[in-house]
């Protein structure tokens, strides 16, 4: 069953579009981060669902129930905001029991329910503490406590950890998706770090200029790219423009057989797919810059035309700057007018020429991978 359906989504601030035909389904328990650059309509699609903001058109269900105009208390949603906005004059437990009191609840419901969410967010013996007295990891714990108490069934969360320090954002990244296995909140989360999208997320969702590109689980996100934009945002990324002529991608000095039609186009190699091989007569690139990370070597090289490409091999191989290779990518991806193309491997019957080369690429390929 669909916890939440958001519906072609659009909202515009005077002339600004800053959310346009978004349209998303998160399931019951499931945990969604919106990633994106600043500016790309994260926080703007948040607080829609939130109900913090009203949409210019679209609409949001919950369990079905369509709640685009059911104001942000009565949604079943809570909000953890960047900035916890703590109460300073009262101390953690009335932070945290404020809601219930407001829900006018009994006495002990809310001491009961107040202890739990404290528990919860690690906080168990800090209920007479003021915030002044918490550190700011401590404080945003506070925070999130605050909006568990009322036990939404979605939980929304905009860069609650964003300005806390690595170490710190990691652990609570960490506790964060122990929660939520815990309690099988549903919960969308809106940062712009992709490690941290990539790390907890189920799904991911990249945003840009206002719209959603594409919506994948970390891993598909990371191997199948949709988009050119994609493609370079995540992770890294050897991106060229190039043209392909007669079967052949040209791109930053290399050639590359495809079947795809004569025009321009957009290599996409990831630096781990890109296989270096050492070149005694034929040769694509020299070798600018190594960098030895122990687990892997980072090679900087530049072709003939002066394009720029980085590879990452294993730290046995020895790569040092001057030096000349074949590159041979094991896997690359193809990306025209921003989309990606779909390059099935040619067939005898359609493409012999293409094939031929394909194959002959292939074989090379299997040469360079034996002498690893
Ligand atoms: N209340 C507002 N009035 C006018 N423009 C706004 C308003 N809120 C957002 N915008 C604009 O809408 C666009 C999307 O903003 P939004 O805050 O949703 O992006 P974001 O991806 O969350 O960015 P960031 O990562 O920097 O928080 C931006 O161009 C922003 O300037």
């Amino acid at each position: 069953m669909t916890k939440l359906e958001v519906k072609n989504l659009s909202r515009t601030f005077g002339s600004t579009r800053a959310v346009e035909d978004v349209s998303l389904n998160v399931d019951e328990g499931e945990l969604v981060c919106l990633l994106g650059p600043s500016g790309s309509g994260k926080s703007t699609v948040l607080r829609m669902i939130g109900g913090f903001e009203r949409p210019s058109t679209g609409s949001i269900l919950i369990d079905g129930a369509d709640v685009t105009n059911v104001p942000p208390e009565r949604r079943a949603t809570g909000m953890v905001f960047q900035s916890h906005a703590l109460w300073t004059h009262m101390n953690v437990f009335a932070n945290v029991a404020f809601g219930l009191k407001l829900r006018r609840l009994g006495r002990e419901e809310i001491r009961t329910r107040t202890e739990r969410a404290l528990n919860m967010v690690g906080l168990t013996g800090y209920g007479n503490r003021r915030p002044s007295q918490l550190s700011g990891g401590q404080q945003q714990r506070v925070a999130l406590a605050r909006s568990l108490v009322l036990e939404p069934k979605i939980l929304l969360l905009d860069e609650p950890f964003a300005s806390l320090d690595q170490h710190l954002r990691e652990r609570l990244r960490e506790e964060v998706r122990e929660i939520q296995h815990r309690a099988g909140i549903t919960m969308i989360f809106v940062t712009h770090g992709q490690d941290e999208a990539l790390a907890l997320a189920d799904r991911v969702a990249i945003m840009r200029d206002g719209r959603i590109e594409q919506v994948d689980r970390p891993d598909v996100v990371y191997r199948q790219p949709q988009t050119e934009f994609v493609a370079g945002f995540i992770g890294q990324m050897n991106l060229l423009a190039g043209d392909v002529h007669a079967g052949s991608l040209r791109a930053g000095g290399i050639a590359l057989p495809v079947s795809l039609s004569d025009g321009p186009a957009t290599l996409a190699i990831r630096p781990e797919d890109l296989c270096l091989q050492r070149a005694n007569g034929e040769w694509d690139a020299t070798v600018l810059r190594v960098t030895d990370f122990g687990t892997h070597l980072a090679v900087e090289l530049r072709t003939e035309t002066g394009a720029q490409f980085k590879a990452m091999t294993s730290p046995s191989e020895e790569w040092v700057p001057g030096m000349r290779t074949k590159m041979l990518p094991r896997k690359f991806t193809v990306y025209r007018d921003g989309r990606v193309c779909d390059l099935p491997m040619p067939t005898l019957d359609s493409d012999k020429s293409a094939r031929a080369s394909y194959l002959t690429y292939s074989k090379t390929l299997q040469l360079s991978d034996n002498q690893h």
